[in-house]
């Protein structure tokens, strides 16, 4: 019944090849007998090193080849961080498994200092997110930010090299690659608002593929799920992608969800913020009910602006 191998569409970086394998263990360990093998591969997103991605524009620039590979049949699921994951699906493609968050916050990374505070005046901190650039930049104006791309192993090479007094990155990525004593610190929500899905990894798969969604089944954390889908909802209604700074952060508290989230011009000169609270069933609705209050207090103008709607 179940003997056809499933095969996972993977990116080589080693942080997408250690969710992918842990993917293929919890499948093998939860199906005895199932064979599960990585089909490892190059994105656009990994090519284009030199230039800020949200420069090179275009949603989902780490997804699209793994897309095409289960839409032609050499792949059957794509395994995927869930802040990489755009808001929309190719036809016939969806994401059908959240798996258990690891720690959402980002992470301050430096071999000089322990903290953002302790950062001096005029530092240099590499990052190439405009959502980490935009709430720095609003707390600590003094402070240098400069381009930083490349995976984790990459970026963390380029901080020992002494290109930057301090990074950011990622607590979930530096935790999965066993690199936790790198974290300094891990940044409060209220100080740098995660990105939306940071530290769930998700699954794709095609969604007229019974076998494959039934396997997937038991994977599924539905509290991840609840908080995920909560948070994409929100971005949703933005319309966000990578050329955004947009942050949000939820909880879950009994079967009450709490969600933040916030939209700010790149450089930290306006930040447009606000939060919501509803019950746990509602989350998605709770989601794009804050968009739409986000979008009111000024988030639009923002948005027109870095989309170049403006009229
Ligand atoms: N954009 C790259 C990326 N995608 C997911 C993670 C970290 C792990 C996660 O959020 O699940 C990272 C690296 C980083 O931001 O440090």
């Amino acid at each position: 019944m179940t003997d056809k191998p499933i095969r996972i569409a993977t990116r080589k970086s080693p942080l997408a090849m250690w969710q992918a394998e842990f993917v293929q263990k919890a499948l093998e360990q939860a199906h005895p007998g199932l064979v599960v093998e990585l089909v490892p591969m190059v994105t656009k997103g990994d090519v284009i090193l030199d230039t800020p991605l949200a420069k090179v524009g275009g949603k989902g620039l780490f997804v699209k080849e793994l897309e095409v590979a289960m839409l032609e049949g050499r792949a059957d699921i794509a395994v995927h961080s869930m802040k990489d994951v755009p808001v929309d699906f190719p036809e016939g493609l969806g994401l059908v498994t959240i798996c258990e968050r690891e720690d959402p916050r980002d992470a301050f990374v430096s071999n000089h200092y322990l903290s953002i505070d302790e950062l001096p005046a005029g530092a240099i901190v590499g990052t190439s997110s405009l959502r980490r650039q935009c709430q720095l930049r609003a707390q600590r104006p003094d402070l240098v930010i400069k381009d930083l791309r490349g995976n984790v192993n990459t970026r963390l090479r380029k901080l020992d090299e002494g290109e930057y007094d301090a990074i950011i990155l990622a607590c979930a990525g530096l935790m999965r690659l066993k690199m936790e004593d790198r974290i300094r610190a891990a940044i409060a929500p209220e100080v740098s608002l995660p990105a939306v899905g940071q530290g769930a990894v998700g699954i794709e798969c095609r969604l007229d593929d019974q076998r494959v969604r039934g396997l997937l089944e038991s994977l599924n954390h539905s509290e991840t799920a609840t908080r995920v889908l909560c948070e994409r909802a929100m971005n949703n209604r933005l319309q966000g992608g990578c050329q955004v700074p947009i942050g949000s952060y939820s909880e879950l508290q009994g079967d009450q969800i709490w969600l933040r989230a916030l939209v700010g011009e790149p450089n930290g000169s306006k930040i447009v913020c606000g939060e919501v609270t509803g019950p746990a069933a509602d989350a998605e609705k709770l989601g794009t009910q804050l968009a739409d209050q986000l979008l009111a207090d000024g988030a639009k103008e923002i948005l027109d602006k870095l989309y170049g709607n403006a009229s």
